[in-house]
């Protein structure tokens, strides 16, 4: 199952639009032009308040739903989206671990019946079973678990039987959506330390998408800053904790609480999310912006960095102000 990869990386997201059609409603531009990449074995963290095209992109991005433009491309092949509840590219080894492990767990069916599944169908006969087996056991539960139904189970647990029905087909990477979000902080600290130590331990590439950047910061190689439909700033996650380009990533860092050394009460960014129905022209975050100037009235420029890469004309060395504030 595991095909070299042509260019390097395993996910390649390139233009990608999300439109929605409410009836009744203008069309909503939910993601305006994203591209990302996931390496084998790297963790990016998409990180950004609710409401910015999150788990939009996530749908698009493993084939559950079609963009409206732009492609994505995994291990080298175009995703085709075959729709809502059919398992679309497990062949090509890209699963899904929702917020909700009932949107991945049939209410109806053992846990067992689930996995086996997934088992992919050149493991037959009795090491079917053995490898039901050793999923329960890799993400700590008992073999038991395989004869019972997911509601006999609490969400953390659930959780983690998600990730071992995800696990199951042997994929090379994982799309994480918010997947701590709905459990309690005991099982949020356990579910994360397990799903990264199996990606990490299968060298599997995963993006986790969260509103919460500091989880984002605790387990992500490389970071991304999503806002009302683009991405804003993409950095090694060390660099942008520490030396964000962009005024939204730092606004973010802000708001999180600091303990240790020298506390810092969180500090929250004015105004709200804008609805994408009415996104402002050029770029997207001025209307909250404290350094917006001139040029942000036009589209935002993606300046390579070095490595690292921001959407904003402050890193721009020929337009921005001479007395720029570090970001
Ligand atoms: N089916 C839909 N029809 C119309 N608008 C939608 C639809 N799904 C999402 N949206 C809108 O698209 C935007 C992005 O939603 P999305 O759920 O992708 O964001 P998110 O960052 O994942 O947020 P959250 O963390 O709250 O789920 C929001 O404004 C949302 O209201």
């Amino acid at each position: 199952m595991n095909e070299p990869v042509g260019s390097g990386s395993l996910l390649e997201i390139s233009d990608v639009e999300v439109e929605y059609k409410p009836r009744g409603r203008g069309p909503v531009r939910a993601v305006a032009g994203v591209s990302l990449e996931v390496a084998p074995g790297q963790i990016v963290g998409l990180v950004g308040e609710s409401g910015c095209g999150k788990s939009s992109l996530a749908r698009v991005a493993v084939g559950l739903a079609a963009p409206s433009a732009g492609t994505i491309r995994f291990a080298g092949r175009p995703i085709t989206p075959l729709g809502w509840r059919r398992r679309p590219v497990p062949e090509v080894g890209l699963q899904m671990v929702f917020q909700n492990p009932y949107a991945s767990l049939n209410p109806r069916r053992t846990i067992g019946a689930q996995l086996l599944d997934g088992v992919p169908d050149t493991v037959t006969g009795a090491a079917r079973r053995t490898r039901v087996a050793d999923l329960l056991d890799r993400v700590g539960m008992p073999g038991e678990a395989a004869e019972r139904y997911p509601h006999q189970f609490s969400g953390g647990q659930r959780q983690r039987l998600a990730i071992a029905r995800a696990l199951a087909p042997e994929p090379r990477m994982i799309i994480a959506d918010e997947p701590v979000t709905a459990l309690d902080a005991s099982s949020q600290a356990q579910v994360v330390n397990l799903l990264v130590g199996l990606v990490r331990d299968l060298d599997m590439g995963m993006l986790f998408i969260s509103h919460d950047l500091s989880l984002v910061h605790e387990i992500a190689d490389v970071t991304a800053v999503m806002y009302l439909g683009r991405i804003v700033e993409t950095a090694p996650t060390r660099q942008l904790w520490h030396s964000p380009r962009h005024p939204y990533s730092r606004a973010l860092i802000d708001a999180v609480p600091q303990i240790g050394p020298h506390p810092q009460l969180p500090r929250t960014l004015a105004g709200e999310v804008p609805d994408p129905a009415h996104a402002p022209a050029g770029c997207r975050f001025r209307p909250r912006c404290p350094h917006a100037f001139g040029p942000c009235g036009k589209q935002p420029p993606t300046l390579d960095l070095g490595g690292r890469s921001a959407a904003c004309w402050l890193n721009d060395p020929a337009v921005a102000p001479t007395t720029v504030p570090a970001a």
